[in-house]
């Protein structure tokens, strides 16, 4: 796999125009985000991607080339004069307004507004729904997005419908007047399934134009895909991931076109608390300066894995592997695969030891992180999913997951081929070679 041009990466051919990561900001600059501190050029100028992640351009009073962090809850105010800018930093802050700008401008987003964690951001697009809304959503869903519905189902009166969203038709069917909020993930955690952005934000609106899609863009981060393009109100994603890129931080991103609504979750932010703070917002707007190169080589990485899992037997999950039962929907809507995938063994013994057999991969819950990360969703990420859900939602236990970091790919395969071997998830050849044991009885704990 090689870059993050703006073409799409790997992609089957189509009639369909190649996808542009910048097609809503016009290249004159009439259309850039509004800006106390300007995260653009000045003069319109739209560089590539890769550049306008690292530009930015401040007001800075000694012209720091990095915007310093405002660590100042409160703002002075001059005698007899209107309010300043700023007053108080749950209101605003220069440091969080700078990294607004900045993503409002990556993001393809007339507003940009950042929170403390990928749940707040979740929490704050919530609390538009009233007692009675309807929210459609998937079936396979992060741990913690499904808590957080079903806390509203239990206590404020939201009327929740879990659906397979990689059916259109399915989607289709529960959609009405009622229906305040389609909630999307694509690929979805962990069973990395594709959502088909475009054609259910159309039938959304169909259904009720009142009705906001919301898409939950974390596996892709803004780099591989604009959900706002494809027909989204909302974008939001977890900045703990990608966007941050070393597990330093907790953040929160959300993005829209539509500045009344902009208002709407900004007046959330401001009266609940919940805006993030000058300094995360400082280390995340130095993160996000580094998102390509990072995620570029994950994404190389990644795809060299899921080729390696595949070609030993094991039935992998990812989109870059034309396996994948909707590889050519994935590619219509974003320009990478992303690195994250997942894979099942046949055995939740055998998984729970290849877990523990790795080294080199970390146990842990989270990605994006530029170390690669294995974990179980149904003992982690996704453990706050009650068994007998995730059972009726046919999430296998076995499930492992792989975050894929930024290391060399010839050590990432060295210690998950020792970790597979060691938990006798694989049948050894006389050739030296080995291929997964799907389905056959585990062999004793020191897996030869
Ligand atoms: C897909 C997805 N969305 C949202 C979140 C929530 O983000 P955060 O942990 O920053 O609250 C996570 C993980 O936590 C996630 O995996
Ligand atoms: N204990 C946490 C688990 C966080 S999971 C983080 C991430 N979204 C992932 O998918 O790994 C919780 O209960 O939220």
């Amino acid at each position: 796999m090689s870059g993050f041009s703006d073409e799409p990466n790997g992609a089957p051919t189509s009639s369909q125009p190649p996808l542009k990561a910048f097609s809503k900001i016009d290249l004159d600059g009439h259309d850039l985000p509004p800006s106390p501190a300007p995260s653009t050029p000045r003069n319109g100028r739209k560089y590539a991607f890769a550049t306008e992640l690292v530009y930015t351009e401040g007001n800075d009073q000694y012209n720091a080339s990095s915007t310093p962090i405002y660590q100042s809850a409160t703002f002075k105010q001059k005698p007899g004069e209107p309010a300043g800018e700023y007053d108080y930093t749950r209101s605003g802050n220069p440091t969080r307004t700078h990294l607004e700008r900045h993503l409002a401008k990556i993001m393809s987003a007339e507003r940009a507004l950042v929170v403390g964690s990928g749940m707040a951001a979740l929490d704050v697009i919530t609390r538009l729904l009233r007692p009675g809304d309807e929210v459609v959503t998937g079936d396979d869903l992060y741990g913690g997005t499904n808590r957080l519905l079903k806390y509203l189902a239990d206590n404020a009166g939201i009327v929740v419908h879990h659906v397979d969203t990689t059916n259109t038709e399915t989607v289709k069917r529960v959609l009405g007047p009622k229906t305040a909020m389609v909630l999307l993930e694509t690929p979805t955690n962990p069973m990395i399934k594709i959502v088909d952005i475009r054609t259910i934000a159309t039938e959304t609106h169909e259904a009720n134009p009142n009705a906001l899609v919301a898409v939950d863009n974390t596996m892709l981060s803004p780099l591989l895909l604009n959900p706002l393009d494809l027909g989204a109100d909302i974008v939001y994603e977890s900045g703990t991931k990608y966007l941050s890129g070393h597990h330093d931080l907790m953040a929160g991103v959300l993005a829209v076109n539509s500045l009344a609504l902009g208002d709407k979750l900004y007046f959330t932010i401001n009266a609940s608390g919940c805006g993030l703070a000058p300094f995360d917002s400082w280390l995340l707007m130095r993160g996000i300066k580094t998102l390509k190169v990072r995620l570029e080589q994950q994404q190389i990485n990644a795809q060299r894995i899921a080729e390696f899992l595949e070609s030993h037997g094991f039935k992998v999950r990812y989109p870059g592997l034309r396996s994948h039962p909707q590889y050519d929907l994935h590619h219509s809507m974003a320009r990478g695969a992303g690195a994250v995938l997942s894979f099942e063994t046949g055995s939740q013994e055998i998984s729970e030891r290849i877990v523990a057999a790795a080294r080199l991969w970390t146990i842990s819950v989270s990605f994006g992180c530029v170390n690669s990360l294995i974990s179980m969703p149904c003992r982690m990420s996704h453990a706050s999913i009650e068994a007998k859900t995730r059972k009726e939602r046919a999430l296998p236990e076995d499930i492992i997951r792989l975050c894929v970091g930024i290391e060399d790919s010839d050590d990432l395969i060295d210690d998950l081929s020792r970790a597979l071997v060691h938990a006798g998830a694989v049948q050894l050849r006389t050739d030296g070679g080995f291929h997964a044991r799907l389905n056959e009885a585990p062999p004793s704990p020191n897996g030869i």
